[in-house]
């Protein structure tokens, strides 16, 4: 372990589910022989972290937690099977945190769905500590050249969403509807679609979301709250009225799940990437089967998506808004987004 590590470390800590998010010193982890400890200097807030906190999904949290899984930040000490991370490197912890690395899924590019995939701030402790382990195969190489604050939301809304967009098939020129497209995974979603080659229409509400929406890429945004019709208003954003050829489900509501069968174009694809508490998807099946339209899930995305995602930002593609918070104020942010009021992401300094 290098000498400038602390015994100790300030942490936003949950000790039941509910709440509340306390700030204060727990020791420091040592990492074992295939893990990294990063210095966490910045992460990002998802809608997952207040998901865990409030404890709204199938799957339980380990507790006490320490939430985040968009930490970037630098390695200060690594377990002695690690060969290929170096201390001082720039790192970032995801959502995976780890996988067996042996299943047929990790084997095949899927490690998401490894049944023993360890989940940061959530099965594992994350990214909401000054100091936070990773196992060494998962953890995301950030360039140098990259500022750790801006990278941070890339961690988890950037590899995810545009994961999601290479799931919904759309090829350059055609055109996707963004479903929540002023939020983190939205914000991000309007850039990697117009990076991407396609034509965005962003769904959400509020002026500031509007306006964030079309400046980062988005032609036509549809006020879900204004509109008294969202699927004739969405598919009449296309150019030949017949609907955007995918959506991007990033929305914390169960209601455009059921709508977005009702607009994609026929051929079209829908992407459920938003997980609202007790939610099902329902589609006509009449519509759905002759409009020969497809439905799926999409979840975060591999070490290569990580990578491709990181690079699309390296490369001055990607430039959706942050704002940084001390990490003590994390609970006013997780406020602001119970209450829909974040115009794209939240980034938490670990230093204050
Ligand atoms: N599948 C995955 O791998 C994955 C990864 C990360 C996050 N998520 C999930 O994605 C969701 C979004 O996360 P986030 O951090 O972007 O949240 P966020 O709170 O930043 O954004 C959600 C947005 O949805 C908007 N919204 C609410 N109702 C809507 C409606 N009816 N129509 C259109 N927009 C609506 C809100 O106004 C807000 O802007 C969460 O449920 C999160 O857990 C899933
Ligand atoms: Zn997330
Ligand atoms: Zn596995």
């Amino acid at each position: 372990m290098a000498s400038n590590v602390p015994e100790k470390q300030w942490a936003m800590v949950i000790e039941k589910t509910g709440g509340p998010v306390d700030y204060k010193q727990i020791p420091v982890a040592k990492p074992g022989p295939d893990e990294v400890l990063v210095n966490i200097k910045y992460s990002g807030v998802c809608h997952t972290d207040l998901h865990a906190v409030n404890g709204d999904w199938p799957l339980a949290t380990k507790l006490p937690l320490v939430g985040g899984h968009e930490g970037a930040g630098v390695v200060v000490a690594k377990g002695e099977l690690v060969t290929d991370v170096e201390i001082g490197d720039h790192a970032g912890i995801k959502w995976l945190n780890g996988s067996c690395l042996s299943c047929d899924f990790c084997q095949t590019g899927d490690e998401p769905l490894c049944a023993k995939a360890l989940l940061s701030g959530y099965t594992v402790d994350g990214t909401f500590q000054q100091y936070a382990i990773g196992k060494a195969a998962h953890v995301a190489r950030i360039p140098k050249d990259v500022p750790l604050d801006a990278i941070a939301p890339i961690l988890c809304a950037g590899i995810t969403v545009y994961k999601g967009l290479k799931e919904s098939g759309a090829r350059p020129g055609q055109t996707v509807a963004i479903v929540g497209a002023g939020g983190g995974l939205g914000s991000l979603a309007c850039q990697y679609a117009k990076a991407m080659g396609l034509q965005v229409i962003g769904i959400d509400t509020g002026d500031e979301k509007a306006a964030m929406s079309k400046k980062l890429g988005a032609h036509t945004f549809v006020d879900f709250a204004k509109s008294s019709n969202v699927v004739k208003d969405v598919q009449a954003a296309t150019e030949d009225g017949l609907g955007p050829h995918a959506v991007i489900l990033v929305a914390v509501n169960e209601k455009p799940f059921q709508q977005a069968t009702e607009y994609v174009r026929p051929r079209g694809t829908v992407i459920a990437i938003g997980l609202p508490a007790g939610a099902f998807l329902r589609a006509p099946v009449f519509e759905t089967v002759i409009g020969v339209k497809t439905i799926k899930g999409s979840y975060v995305g591999n070490r290569k998506d990580t990578s491709e995602a990181i690079d699309f930002y390296r490369r001055g593609l990607i430039n959706a808004p942050f704002k940084t918070i001390g990490m003590s104020e994390l609970q006013k942010v997780y406020d602001m987004m119970h209450e829909g009021k974040i115009a794209g992401r939240y980034v938490v300094d670990t230093s204050k």
